[in-house]
């Protein structure tokens, strides 16, 4: 199948990956070369430590790295069976990006979006012509290592597609799950808000970062620590999930804390930028004080 992703960020590469890696022609899209190049090193890096482990030999990474396409021009989705949306997580990019590709794609062409809150039938309605063809393929991350996809229909959104868009996520060794829109859908209305009662309990110097993470590991029986979690998510995506849980609802529970307003705006967006909760080197590992 051709696949096109657009946005090589941190979601956007890991997603090409798992395109790749599952024998799909993928092209990586981006608005300017130096994020395609930053999305290609990030999949190179997870290609060789595969290497290293021996889950895959060298000349299959080398293969699949010369088939990787990428591009800053829109038109290369021309040919496009499915594309995938994967950029900022702001519903007026969102909308401007389907509406070109509603120009320049074949009429059977799906458009998946990855986002992490917004509605799906806000996205489908603005592309009148192939609403039934819009759907949500929400990804978690890591992409090529988490399982779940929640596939999400907009209220406009065909059986077809939906089967079709189940199929796919199946196919790449996915667990798909089905879902009807609602703001944040299933995971994050649950753990956002989660995270965001952590800060509150960090500004009210109830508990340090650290040990707020190993109360909910040990106690929890969570996997990877509230604010751990968060510094992977980004804080700029929380911040913007929060927002969409509040603005769709009016429920005051879903406030985003002034502690994430004030990170975001100080640029401690967490592993993107070397510094939230915790830091880190730019390899993303963790720096342990
Ligand atoms: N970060 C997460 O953990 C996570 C998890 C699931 C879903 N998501 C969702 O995935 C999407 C991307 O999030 P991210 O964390 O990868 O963000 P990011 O900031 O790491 O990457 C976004 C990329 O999109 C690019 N971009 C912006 N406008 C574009 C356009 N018009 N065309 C092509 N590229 C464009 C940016 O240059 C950037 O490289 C958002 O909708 C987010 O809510 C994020």
């Amino acid at each position: 199948m051709k696949v096109c992703v657009f946005g090589a960020g941190n979601m956007g590469a890991r997603i090409t990956e798992v395109f790749l890696t599952n024998g799909h022609e993928v092209t990586m899209l981006d608005v300017k070369q130096e994020f395609i190049d930053r999305g290609v090193k990030t999949i190179t890096n997870d290609l060789s430590f595969l290497v290293k482990k021996e889950k895959m030999t060298e000349e299959k990474k080398n293969e699949l790295l010369a088939s990787l396409k990428t591009s800053l021009d829109r038109k290369a989705a021309a040919d496009a069976d499915f594309i995938m949306e994967v950029i900022l997580e702001r519903m007026d990019l969102k909308k401007e990006l389907l509406q070109e590709l509603d120009q320049i794609c074949p009429a059977h062409t799906i458009f998946g979006s990855n986002t992490s809150a917004l509605s799906i039938t806000e996205m489908a309605a603005s592309v009148p012509n192939r609403a039934d063809k819009v759907i949500g393929c929400h990804f978690f991350n890591p992409a090529q290592i988490m399982k779940l996809v929640e596939v999400t229909r907009a209220i406009q959104t065909s059986d077809e597609t939906f089967q079709a868009a189940f199929d796919l996520m199946a196919s790449l060794g996915k667990t798909p799950v089905s879902v009807n829109e609602g703001p944040g859908f299933v995971v994050n209305r649950i753990l956002i808000p989660m995270m965001n009662e952590a800060m509150g309990i960090v500004a009210d110097g109830i508990a340090s970062p650290a040990d707020i993470d190993v109360a909910m590991q040990l106690g929890a029986g969570m996997k990877s620590g509230p604010l751990h979690t968060a510094d992977l998510v980004g804080h700029d995506v929380n911040l913007a999930i929060m927002e969409t849980l509040y603005r769709e609802t009016g429920d005051p529970k879903y406030r985003p804390h002034p502690l994430m307003r004030k990170m975001v705006r100080a640029g401690w967006l967490g592993v993107k930028t070397g510094k939230g909760f915790f830091e880190y080197d730019e390899n993303g590992k963790e720096i342990v004080k």
